[in-house]
């Protein structure tokens, strides 16, 4: 059952842990172990044996407010094993996600980005009050009771009309993402010799020379000359540390942009223009935090491939086949097609997304709904946890290969080459069945509009590195760099809120070959 059910703050469990964490500083560890074994280890028993407790006894807590007074890593390896999902128990799990993630009236999205417009992204209470009083929904035609709204004050249909007419379009991700590799190899060549090694501490690099090439892939060059360190601000952000420095410098961004754009101009009707980056940048802004996930998980999937020499090889082969020589420069480029069909490297990409991406989705109930004769009033919070889908043993646990482990094979299999009668097979990436256990985009209408360039963004910059470079493992390393004699985790203070990245940095030397 990988359906979490949150009741509003007020719980009395809630207002236990709330209160006692704030007043007597109990270890993070003992409160969550009192609320598991209190209250929710119970409520699962019961739910696993069918009876349903009532709205008052729903699971109490608040994924926000838990973040930061519990141990949600403990949480969530807890639930796992408490589940025991497996079978047919999480076959409903699944069924479940997907009623969750589909395109309903009943099941939303809207109170939960209100929250985040309001927390994270500096709104004013003038544009909080637009979003809050639209009532209509993000789809294309208004909820019913809404009809009569004018389509100019449907807020949210409005970004999700620019989403899916921009973001997720091809025609403008593949420009972006042309732009990216463009500024990713001229970060590398930065960074690296011709023929020479060099050490480099890799996680430290791809923060950098990653962040700073999508940064102006999205919204132009301009962001990084008017700002000095605005990827420092940006990762001070994203470690919820210093927010306000960084929304200043991508305001100063925005006026010098405004200032300059000719809307009468060539411009105002290009795929990519310099002072706003693509179409889509302007408009991404209020999420660009999301960027982060792209980071955290290539690092991981270099990572995998730097600590195994023969699983780099065998890619190194596969991503050969996607560059092209073009026929009037003689320079070899990549095709970004041919990029997203190959199977070895669709395989790391999804598996890495499968072990590291860990968050929350939350949605909340608009109209009654029931669910495995849960009866879930109007108010009521829903979250699905990544975590429980993504490690199942029972979908994803091959022999010598558990779900928890990162199997860079995991999702190929092999495939007759009979209908072209040369014998033999070939691999290919196999998914079938699996789409609901799969979720690190979310899913309906608030499904990460990213992800069609998130996605390229990391074949390219892993594509580069290992068609370009010859690497060898150097010492794993602390943040900092200082000596450590283990290798890297997950970063638990991410876990529950986005792709995890590592706690540590692997120091490596690499040589660019050409
Ligand atoms: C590996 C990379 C990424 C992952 C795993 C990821 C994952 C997600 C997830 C899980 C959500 C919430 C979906 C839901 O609630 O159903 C989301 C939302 C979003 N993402 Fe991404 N994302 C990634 C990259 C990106 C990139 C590169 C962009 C922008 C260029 C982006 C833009 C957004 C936006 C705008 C939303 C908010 C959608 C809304 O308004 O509801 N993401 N992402």
């Amino acid at each position: 059952m990988a359906l979490n059910v949150v009741t509003a703050l007020g719980t009395t469990a809630m207002e236990f842990i709330t209160r006692h964490a704030a007043a007597i500083a109990v270890p993070a560890t003992l409160i969550l172990a009192l609320a598991v074994m209190t209250t929710i280890i119970p409520l699962l028993r019961r739910s696993q044996g069918k009876q349903p407790p009532s709205l008052s006894d729903t699971i109490p807590f608040v994924s926000n407010t838990y973040q930061y007074i519990l141990n949600l890593e403990a949480f969530l390896a807890r639930a796992v094993s408490a589940w025991g999902l497996g079978g047919s128990t999480f076959s409903a799990g699944v069924q479940n996600i997907q009623l969750m993630l589909g395109q309903s009236n009943d099941i939303v999205s809207e109170p939960f980005m209100i929250m985040v417009f309001q927390n994270m992204w500096n709104f004013t209470p003038e544009d909080l009050a637009k979003f809050a009083t639209d009532k209509s929904g993000r789809l294309q035609h208004p909820r019913v009771e809404s009809e009569t709204v004018p389509d100019r004050q449907r807020y949210w249909h409005g970004v999700h009309h620019i989403y899916s007419e921009y973001m997720t379009k091809a025609r403008y991700s593949s420009r972006m993402a042309d732009k990216y590799a463009d500024f990713f190899s001229t970060q590398l060549a930065a960074h690296s010799t011709l023929d020479e090694w060099t050490s480099v501490s890799l996680f430290g690099f791809v923060k950098q020379s990653m962040a700073h090439s999508a940064v102006a892939a999205l919204l132009g060059p301009h962001v990084l000359g008017l700002n000095p360190g605005y990827v420092d601000k940006f990762w001070a952000f994203d470690d919820i540390v210093m927010y306000i420095p960084f929304h200043a410098a991508t305001g100063r961004y925005l006026d010098a942009a405004l200032a300059h754009f000719d809307w009468d101009g060539p411009e105002a009707a290009s795929d990519w223009e310099e002072h706003f980056g693509s179409a889509q940048g302007f408009m991404s802004l209020i999420v660009f935090a999301l960027n982060a996930n792209t980071i955290p998980i290539t690092t991981w999937a270099l990572y995998e491939l730097v600590k195994d020499p023969a699983l780099f090889q065998e890619v190194r082969a596969e991503v050969l086949q996607a560059y092209i020589v073009d026929a009037t420069t003689g320079e070899r480029k990549i095709d970004v097609q041919k990029l997203t069909a190959l199977p070895l490297l669709q395989s790391i990409y999804t598996e890495t997304l499968r072990v590291h991406m860990s968050l929350n989705l939350t949605r909340e109930v608009n109209n009654t709904v029931v669910v495995e004769g849960y009866s879930l009033k109007k108010g009521a919070v829903l979250q699905a946890i990544t975590q429980l889908a993504h490690l199942d043993e029972a979908t994803w646990g091959r022999e010598g290969h558990p779900a928890s482990e990162f199997w860079a094979h995991r999702h190929l299999k092999h495939v007759p080459r009979l209908e072209k009668g040369e014998g033999g097979s070939v691999l290919e990436l196999f998914m079938a069945g699996k789409s609901g256990s799969f979720v690190p985009f979310g899913g309906g209408p608030s499904i990460c509009p990213g992800r069609v360039f998130a996605k390229q963004e990391i074949l390219l910059t892993l594509v580069i590195v290992v068609a370009r470079f010859d690497v060898e493992f150097v010492a794993w390393t602390k943040l900092d760099g200082s000596p450590l004699d283990r290798s890297a985790r997950d970063d638990a203070t991410y876990i529950g809120s986005a792709a995890v990245p590592p706690d540590r940095d692997m120091k490596l030397r690499w040589k660019r070959l050409w």
